[in-house]
């Protein structure tokens, strides 16, 4: 077995919207099709791939770098002989080969798109959901049958006012959604407040309800902001410095009770090691929110929940960024505590399969063969323009 093309494409995903660190008018994602000569169903299995929101496409990093090198490796170097399939770990590694360590960069995020290919391969070659063959090979067969998800949405947009904003809370409540997320640090401290409490109000509980600064505060507005949420009980303070900040997010611990959350910028399992040693995340409490498709892949991804548990993490901790079905597959199948979802935004790689309603705030996972993206028709059309 061999794969005997890679392709790739940039699409759009621009829109209005604007969280308090940018806009996403110019927004762009890269798509991947890994086409193999294993046929299933009377057709050529194909994997594909594509990045999460929050970086842009790697058109140019997978084209002159990464591409060609899975293209130039011996086949049956890439080969699980035991499973009889392509192997992710033997394809990382050709990926990663003459890569320093460190540094980045954008090229977790062209290595993640390839990655995710790769494994829509695998499981298609083995002919089930790539949630189950997680479940078989590395958590005894045993996958959650139904995964919590939150909608990310309250995002800054021109005219948005605040009843715009409690109907869109409203709408995701109707929508089966049970916690909603909105943007803050786009404005100043007092008009965020009126809206994080209209959207309260909208959800009933402050219990339900994230907030997401996108790493903009100094440490005195993450205080000060740390201080006015405190009496509220908010699921999760997201983001709330600079990413790389791990000062800042430790000292924001000893101001701030209720659980935190971050790690989506965070691009490597070293970059996530760090924040675990130096970031005074609370293992009881705080949420980590690693996105496998902006940080090396799944390959990657289990390389971090292996330093989770080293570290005592639980997986139920982490909820990855991204709202889209790789990593709901990874949280059915390694444990995970749940998976964002975009109801109305980044369409069409956010949101899950098109027969897959939101029950109390959780999902269902798709029963075809892969990731499901066969399953999801917006999506799936854009992927199949490659073929
Ligand atoms: O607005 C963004 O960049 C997306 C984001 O932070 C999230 O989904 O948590
Ligand atoms: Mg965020």
């Amino acid at each position: 077995m061999k794969i005997v093309d890679i392709r790739e494409k940039t699409v759009p995903i621009r829109s209005e919207i604007r969280n308090a660190y940018i806009d996403f008018s110019q927004m762009t994602c890269s798509v991947v099709a890994v086409v193999t000569d294993v046929v299933r169903d009377g057709r050529p299995v194909v994997g594909f791939g594509f990045n999460s929101n929050g970086r842009y496409a790697q058109g140019c990093l997978l084209r002159e770098r990464f591409i060609p090198r899975l293209k130039a490796a011996d086949p049956a170097k890439l080969v699980d002989g035991a499973n009889d399939n392509l192997d992710p770990f033997a394809i990382w590694d050709v990926l990663m080969s003459n890569e320093k360590p460190g540094g980045h960069g954008e090229r977790s995020v062209a290595v993640g798109v390839i990655d995710m290919a790769v494994w829509d391969a695998v499981a298609k070659i083995a002919g089930v959901p790539l949630w189950r063959l997680l479940a078989d090979r590395y958590r005894g067969g045993e996958a959650d049958a139904r995964v919590w998800v939150y909608a990310a949405g309250g995002y800054y947009y021109p005219g948005k006012d605040t009843t715009a904003l409690e109907n869109e809370m409203k709408s995701y409540l109707d929508r089966g959604y049970t916690d909603v997320k909105l943007k803050i640090g786009g404005g100043d401290l007092a008009e965020d407040m009126r809206r994080i409490e209209a959207v309260i109000r909208v959800v009933g509980d402050a219990g339900h309800v994230l907030v997401d600064a996108n790493g903009r505060f100094d440490l005195e507005t993450a205080i000060a902001y740390a201080r006015a949420l405190q009496p509220l009980g908010l699921r999760w303070y997201e983001e709330p410095g600079d990413p790389l900040d791990y000062a800042l997010q430790a000292e924001l611990a000893n101001h701030y009770a209720h659980p935190m959350a971050t790690g989506e910028n965070l691009f490597s399992m070293q970059d996530a090691r760090n924040l675990i040693r130096h970031g005074g995340m609370r293992s009881d409490r705080d949420i980590l929110q690693f996105d496998c498709a902006l940080s090396y892949g799944l390959v990657e991804y289990m390389r971090t929940l292996d330093m989770l548990a080293e570290n005592g993490w639980s997986s139920r901790r982490v909820v990855p960024h991204g709202g889209h079905q790789m990593s709901l597959n990874i949280a059915a199948g390694l444990h995970l505590g749940g998976n964002e979802s975009y109801p109305d935004v980044f369409r069409p790689f956010g949101g899950f399969a098109d027969d897959i309603a939101v029950e109390n705030g959780h999902v269902g996972l798709p029963q075809i063969p892969g990731v499901g993206f066969e399953a999801k028709g917006e999506l799936c059309a854009v992927m199949k323009e490659l073929l």
